[in-house]
């Protein structure tokens, strides 16, 4: 495949998010974290109201970003996409609390990706403004103020199964994304 610009997001496709928030909920509150079934991208909107402000305790504590597990073989392929010629960019948008995310998503990258990844770190709250090629992204519809350039290749989560009009990709299934490195 001729190189492209592939722009990947941080969150739920190359940083394990939710079993951060599972491991730091247990630790903090001492139980597992009170969920039954996930179906909708915002953890917040698969939990009962009474665990909101405790579940936003979560995100903005100082170590939860730079503490996030690695998705399996997330670290490896955004590398051999590298390696195969293409323009690899990590697209993330920080939470509102910013204050430790924005600094930690760099730490994160830094520490499982190497130093010279971080210039490809673009952080933005609107992702249609990134140019790029391909988007693979967790979140199952993105939307902004602009007509995004990017195909949005969907990674896939158990929240965004419903979805089934676009490409679907799993680093633990090689032949979801293989394309991208003939
Ligand atoms: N599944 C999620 N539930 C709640 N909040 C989430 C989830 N995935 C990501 N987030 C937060 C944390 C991220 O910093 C921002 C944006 O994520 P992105 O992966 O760039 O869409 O939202
Ligand atoms: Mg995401």
């Amino acid at each position: 495949m001729a190189p492209k610009l592939i722009l990947l997001d941080q969150d739920g496709v190359l940083a394990d998010f939710e079993q951060g928030v599972r491991q730091l909920w247990q630790q903090t509150y001492e139980q597992p974290l009170p969920l039954a079934e996930r179906r909708h991208f915002y953890l917040c909107d698969d939990m009962a109201p009474q665990y909101h402000q405790q579940l936003a305790q979560i995100y903005s504590s100082k170590g939860f970003f730079s503490s996030l597990p690695p998705m399996r073989h997330g670290i490896a392929a955004a590398r051999r996409l590298l390696e195969a010629g293409h323009d690899v960019r990590i697209c993330t948008s920080p939470i509102q609390a910013y204050h430790y995310c924005v600094a930690e998503k760099f730490d994160w990258v830094c520490q499982h990706l190497g130093e010279d990844w971080l210039q490809r770190i673009i952080l933005a709250k609107d992702k249609t403004w990134v140019r790029g090629d391909i988007l693979i992204d967790d979140k199952p519809q993105i939307s902004g103020s602009l007509i995004p350039q990017w195909q949005h290749w969907i990674y896939d989560q158990p929240y965004n199964r419903s979805q089934t009009k676009q490409r679907r990709v799993n680093w633990a299934q090689p032949e979801t994304w293989s394309e991208l490195l003939q």
